[in-house]
């Protein structure tokens, strides 16, 4: 089958057109039970033109058994679509979710997006998929085929069904029309409204200690307020819309009551004909009708998906072609320029530097001068630079990231630990290896602080790690970085909650790690932390302003 353009311009769509098979067998169930929904009005025809005038009870219990096996068979048929649908959206959303979850953060990180949304968006095209918004659709061409029946019933009255359609599909258009602009602002707005709560309760202690409360709570407010306006114009159109379109139904059945009367005075229809065109005429206006009231399903799994198509073809970065992974802690920085959208001026200003395999660098300067920045780029998860930052020979990102990973311990500012157990924690939520687990502990210094807890390594840290004290996370955030056999490790600040025992044992931990010939760069205010340096850099206003051999730091500062 010729694929449709539609279905080739993202990855989402190609995504629908895999599952296109599953799609036409739906659509075969729904043939056989669009056919058989012409059982009840065959029956009344029956009934009423031949079994009443035989007067015939054999005939009327056989019609009548003939149509129950009939509807019991239309009955399996529209239950085995919306079988096959829920079964389909399962598949869909388990084939997505991967890329979803992988987008999802890659967006957070590239600043392209927020994290609220993508998961309730793929919830959303499940929903639309398994609602009664997509029958409408399988259903609405047999529209055709009921105003066919009519036709041969009576010209007359497939004129009126079309008439009718004709009003409904404008009443469906004007739903469209009316209610889409309104319905995707608010959707926006409610989705920027929750992403403001969920990011202020991230941080509620101070919102709480610093009664801040309700300050948020006006802005979120004026947010929220927005979202419910919009909603709320959207939901008059459409209630005013559905109102008419319930109108235009009511006068329908009125009308063709009226018509095949008139018909079946003048002899031009049977009463069982006109019975069974009433039924018929509902029949075919069903499926139009039902989009009218689900044209809101429709509009916001239109939303979702183009979100999520948006998420999808943006968030990935280009994987790698290859496994390989760096075998040396060979780092090569060249014209390393950061910059930042919000910025006018570049955080990190055509920087060059190299690092051998062995050596411990750190990088000290003012505050605000680009050390953090540094760092990022050099693990590769600093979305805008420019130059080059070179580990053994490859992009730093041109690495596939899984197999990266292990290869780069790093230790940012805010440690960022996730709930779970330390051990977890420690191995990086991978398969624990209790050895190296213990190893990187005891490099850290927290192998004792861990056993001194009941159920030791296994303890839960809670959300954030927040069960544990600033240095015992710190700690933690260490071991992890330590944790495998990374090559390049990157510490930022890891000295800002350690007291002098912590402190003692993070330089002792750092010589360890340069005597296995890892690299290792560290971000420092403190003095102390030099105490392990080969050379020292130093950064301001985004410069690289001196280079130091540690023996000449005295003479610098
Ligand atoms: N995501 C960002 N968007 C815009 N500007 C940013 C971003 N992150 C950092 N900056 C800016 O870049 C500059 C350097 O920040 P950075 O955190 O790298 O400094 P730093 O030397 O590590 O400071 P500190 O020692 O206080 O941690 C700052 O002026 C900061 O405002």
């Amino acid at each position: 089958m010729k694929k449709p353009e539609f279905f080739s311009r993202s990855v989402l769509a190609n995504a629908l057109w895999g599952f296109r098979r599953e799609f036409m067998v739906v659509g075969l169930f729904s043939f056989v039970s669009n056919l058989l929904m012409v059982v009840p009005t065959l029956y009344m025809l029956q009934v009423f033109d031949r079994v009443m005038i035989s007067q015939s009870e054999l005939t009327l219990i056989s019609l009548t058994i003939i149509a129950f096996v009939l509807l019991g068979i239309m009955g399996f048929a529209e239950w085995v679509r919306s079988w096959l649908l829920v079964r389909l959206s399962v598949r869909l959303d388990e084939y997505l979710s991967t890329g979803v979850f992988q987008a999802t953060f890659e967006s957070v990180l590239n600043r392209t997006g927020t994290h609220v949304q993508s998961f309730g968006d793929l919830t959303g095209i499940r929903q639309f998929l398994t609602g009664p918004a997509i029958f409408a659709f399988f259903d609405a061409p047999w529209t055709i085929v009921y105003i066919g029946v009519l036709f041969i019933l009576h010209p007359l009255l497939g004129f009126s069904a079309i008439v009718f359609c004709l009003l409904l599909a404008g009443v469906t258009w004007a739903t469209h029309y009316y209610t889409h602009e309104p319905l995707e602002a608010a959707l926006e707005s409610s989705g920027q409204a929750l992403g403001y709560v969920q990011a202020k309760s991230r941080h509620c202690e101070v919102v709480e200690s610093l009664g801040m409360v309700e300050n948020l709570r006006r802005r979120w407010r004026e947010k929220q307020q927005r979202a419910l306006g919009l909603n709320h114009q959207a939901q008059e159109w459409s209630h005013r819309l559905q109102e008419i379109s319930k109108l235009v139904r009511y006068s329908q059945q009125s009308l063709i009551i009226a018509i095949s009367s008139l018909l079946v005075i003048d002899g031009r229809l049977t009463p069982g004909a006109m019975v069974a065109a009433n039924l018929l005429m509902s029949r075919t206006l069903a499926p139009i009708d039902m989009m009218v009231n689900t044209w809101r399903n429709f509009i916001t799994a239109r939303v979702s998906f183009l979100r999520l198509e948006k998420l999808l073809e943006r968030g990935g970065r280009p994987s790698s072609l290859d496994d390989a992974v760096p075998e040396r802690a060979e780092l090569l920085v060249r014209g390393l320029t950061a910059t930042a959208s919000q910025r006018a001026k570049p955080i990190l200003k055509h920087l060059n530097a190299s690092f051998s395999p062995g050596e411990v660098v750190v990088v000290v300067g003012p505050s605000g001068s680009g050390k953090s920045t540094f760092a990022r780029c050099l693990v590769g998860i600093w979305p805008e630079r420019q130059g080059e930052v070179l580990l053994d020979g490859r992009d730093v990102e041109a690495w596939d990231r899984h197999l990266l990973g292990p290869r780069i311990g790093y230790l940012p500012q805010e440690i960022e630990l996730f709930e779970g157990s330390i051990a977890e924690n420690i191995a990086r939520f991978g398969e624990v290896d209790p050895e190296q687990v213990v190893r990187a502990a005891k490099r850290a210094g927290i192998h004792e602080m861990v056993l001194r807890h009941p159920k030791g390594y296994d303890t839960q840290i809670g959300e954030s790690g927040h069960l544990l004290s600033a240095g015992q996370r710190q700690r933690i955030g260490l071991a992890r970085a330590m944790y495998g056999d990374p090559l390049l490790i990157v510490l930022d600040e890891p000295n800002a909650h350690l007291d002098d025992a912590g402190e003692g044992c993070l330089l002792r931990a750092v010589r360890e790690l340069k005597a296995e010939g890892r690299l290792v760069v560290m971000i420092s205010h403190r003095n102390n932390a030099t105490a392990a340096a080969d050379r020292i850099l130093k950064l301001e206003g985004g410069l690289l302003v001196a280079e130091f051999r540690r023996q000449e730091l005295a003479v610098a500062s």
